[in-house]
Formats: C-alpha cells, structure tokens, sequence
C-alpha cells in the first residue's frame, strides 16, 4: 500500500481528520498532526513531514492550513519537495502529471470538505509524465 505523510495547522485540524479517515481504506497514512484545533505554529508540523517524503519514509504528502500557503511556502524550504498548492483537482492533476509535485497543500478555510477530498483523490491517482516535464524539473533546484 501507498504511504502518504499528513500534517496540518489548527485551521486545517477538521479537514486533515476527514481525508486521514477517507485515505486510511486504501493507503498507509503517517499523521504527523496538530492533533486538536488549539492555535499551533505549522512549520511545526509541516517539517516533519516533509522530511519523511524527501527520506522517502512516505511516498507523498498532504498539508492542510487555512489558505494553504503557510504550509506550501514551508514544506517547499525542503530540497527535494516540490509542493503544489490546489485549490482544485485539475490543479492537483497538473501538479503531479507536469511538476512531479510530491506534496500538495489544501486551503481547508476556502473549499469544502468534499472538494479537498476530490483534490486529494486526483493527486494521489495521478502519475508524473516525465518527458519534457522532466528537463524541467531537474532544473528547479538551484543552489
Ligand atoms: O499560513 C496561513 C496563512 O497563509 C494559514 O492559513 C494559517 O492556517 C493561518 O495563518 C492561521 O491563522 P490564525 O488566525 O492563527 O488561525
């Protein structure tokens, strides 16, 4: 089974709880938390995870917050993630068909709870298409 790494912020709290339980059917789900709806810094949580992907302890990863943005501009501090933030499924597509994206982060305060899942869902069924997207990709890295 596919693993996959979760984290989240207070703000991302319900939504990572709905998707960790709609993912936990099919996947091995590593929660990486916040594990209440108490105010948390999300580089806390979001860091750990990250590193798990790039270790490749799991395969990809998920991050929740309020915009997505936080834990986007964090998780993408880390070499090797290149974290996508989707607000819709055909984003998620892109991000994985053209940008190998291995991590995406979800605006839990701007979507509905069925759409964060239908985004999840296409990101983790959809595969990189390499070719031409590849030179690209192997160009992101610049230090
Ligand atoms: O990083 C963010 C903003 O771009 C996330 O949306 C956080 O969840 C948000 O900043 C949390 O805000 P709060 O007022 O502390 O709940």
């Amino acid at each position: 089974m596919k693993k996959i790494a979760i984290a989240c912020d207070h703000a991302g709290f319900d939504y990572k709880e709905l998707i960790k339980k709609h993912l936990e059917e099919t996947y091995v789900v590593q929660d990486f938390g916040t594990y209440s709806k108490d105010s948390v810094d999300y580089p806390d949580f979001v860091h750990p995870a990250a590193t798990s992907v790039e270790k490749g302890e799991n395969e990809l990863g998920i991050l929740i917050c309020g915009s997505g943005q936080g834990v986007s501009i964090t998780a993408n501090k880390h070499q090797d993630i290149r974290c996508a933030l989707c607000w819709l499924p055909e984003l998620a597509e892109l991000a994985r068909q053209h940008n190998n994206a291995n991590m995406i982060s979800i605006p839990a305060r701007f979507i509905t709870s069925e759409l964060a899942i239908e985004i999840v869902d296409q990101f983790l069924t959809t595969d990189f298409e390499g070719g031409r997207h590849q030179n690209r990709v192997d160009k992101i890295a610049f230090c």
